[in-house]
């Protein structure tokens, strides 16, 4: 029990074992909406982002852009963003070392001032998070890069104004460094060819956004794009797609509550393997229409999981299927390939009790008939909405701290998850073990 707990930081006092019930509305892509806004840097026109989610990283990246002199004006989800006059070359670095998605203005800011100098950037503490593929691809179309004090120098190189079209195969399909050489590409001089490139929703969207201004690219959504560098962008109107992490979350929050509960706007095939997974796990996911879904619940039995890039099983889904896993019949085994250092939730799983063994970039899950609701804390964005979803589940109260993790990506989980029924309430600072507070319990 969490009783009497002190604390100034904001917390969510979650009391589990309500069931949900109703339907949730999905917010744009955090992934999606922070690349774009960086692409907005590519053009000297207006450019207006449609469905942007109200996060953290989303104010942060908003700015990054204002400090480095672009004019933006946010109204509910819709952001105009004229780039026509960049006053600064350097991100700063307060900012940029929140949020790894900062990073991503070097590859428009090169394009379109022929220098630049950007922080190497935060965002999860999940693995060492190298920027070489991205710098690479950058020095394959002709800039000089060089990282001093933190901070990566970037300029094209010789009397060009341009870069130039290069052929990239990259050694991973990195997503980050997939945008960063599109982005670039598409003002280069000639054409671009990135193999191995990332396949990730995201890689499309942010295509789809670029050729919404006048851009020559193809292929994306492949493992091989080809860019064919333009002088200049225009204008454009572009709508954010939905969140499919977002939407992965609340189908787990519909399995782990066993409530049936639907979700829209959802793009289905942006969670085929999220949605296999939980099916072969005893869930039914049922489509409606063309974008919405309907969690019906059933019996959770173990699975194994592989993280791996689009279109296999995504690493940011990881930490809230080990927290459906633990109150699955039998073993399931976790394997992450991805980040190497993404087992934050582990620990705070059992403190609920939760019986889990990690040895390397492996989680064995051995299913629990029942998690205690407990104090915890989240390391990373992921793992807090694992805890969340364990609290939804657990005996008596659960009370998740660390919630600027929560924050950065999730845009009002809380309040989500309240409108459906769950038995939570945020509260910012001292907390007792008193309940009155709590929403009504079904
Ligand atoms: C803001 C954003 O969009 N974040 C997402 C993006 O992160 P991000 O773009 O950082 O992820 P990457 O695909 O680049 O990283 C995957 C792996 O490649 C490695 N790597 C990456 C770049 C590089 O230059 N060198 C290198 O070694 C990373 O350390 C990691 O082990 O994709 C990840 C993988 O789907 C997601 O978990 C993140 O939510
Ligand atoms: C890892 C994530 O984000 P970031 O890359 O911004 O740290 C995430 O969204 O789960």
């Amino acid at each position: 029990m969490a009783a009497n707990l002190e604390t100034k930081e904001p917390i969510l006092e979650i009391k589990g074992r309500n069931s949900l019930k109703g339907e949730v509305t999905i917010s744009g892509a955090k992934n999606s909406a922070l690349v774009l806004m960086a692409g907005a840097l590519l053009c000297s026109e207006d450019c207006r982002l449609r469905n942007l989610p109200s996060l953290v990283d989303i104010h942060c990246m908003t700015q990054i852009l204002a400090a480095l002199g672009v004019k933006l004006q946010r109204n509910g989800d819709i952001l105009e963003i004229n780039a026509r006059d960049i006053g600064h070359d350097q991100a700063p670095y307060e900012l940029v070392s929140q949020l790894r998605a900062s990073f991503f203005v070097i590859g428009p800011l090169l394009a379109r001032l022929g220098m630049t100098r950007v922080p190497l950037p935060g965002g999860c503490a999940i693995g060492a998070r190298p920027v070489d593929l991205h710098v690479q691809g950058l020095q394959a179309m002709g800039a000089d890069v060089r990282i001093e004090h933190g901070v990566v120098h970037a300029c094209v190189k010789g009397n060009r104004k341009r870069l130039q079209g290069a052929k990239i195969y990259l050694d991973y399909p990195s997503v980050g460094a997939t945008e960063t050489i599109m982005m670039a590409a598409t003002l280069a001089e000639g054409e671009t060819i990135i193999e191995n490139a990332a396949q990730e929703p995201e890689i499309i969207d942010l295509a789809n956004f670029c050729r919404s201004m006048g851009a020559n690219i193809k292929g994306a959504g492949t493992n091989t794009i080809v860019i064919s560098g333009v002088e200049r962008l225009h204008s454009t109107e572009y709508h954010v797609i939905p969140d499919r992490i977002e939407a992965g979350t609340f189908l787990i929050a519909g399995a782990i509550t066993h409530s049936e509960i639907s979700l829209a706007p959802v793009f289905p095939e942006h969670l085929a393997s999220v949605i296999a997974k939980l099916q072969a796990m005893g869930p039914k996911v049922i489509l409606e229409g063309s974008d919405r879904l309907r969690l019906i619940p059933g019996e959770l039995r173990g699975t194994d999981i592989e993280t791996l890039p689009f279109p296999g099983f995504p690493t940011d889904m990881q930490a809230q299927f080990m927290a459906l896993l633990t109150l699955s019949e039998g073993s399931s085994v976790v394997t992450e390939t991805v980040f190497e250092n993404r087992f934050g939730h582990v620990a705070e799983l059992q403190r609920m009790g939760a019986d889990i063994r990690v040895k390397g970039k492996i989680a064995v899950v051995r299913g629990v008939p029942f998690l205690s609701g407990a104090p915890v804390m989240a390391t990373d964005l992921r793992a807090s909405a694992a805890l969340v979803l364990a609290g939804l589940a657990a005996q008596g109260t659960t009370v998740v701290q660390g919630l600027q993790h929560l924050d950065r990506g999730y845009d009002n989980l809380a309040g989500k998850l309240q409108k459906l029924g769950a038995n939570l309430r945020r509260v910012n600072g001292t907390v007792s073990q008193k309940s009155e507070e709590y929403s009504t319990i079904r």
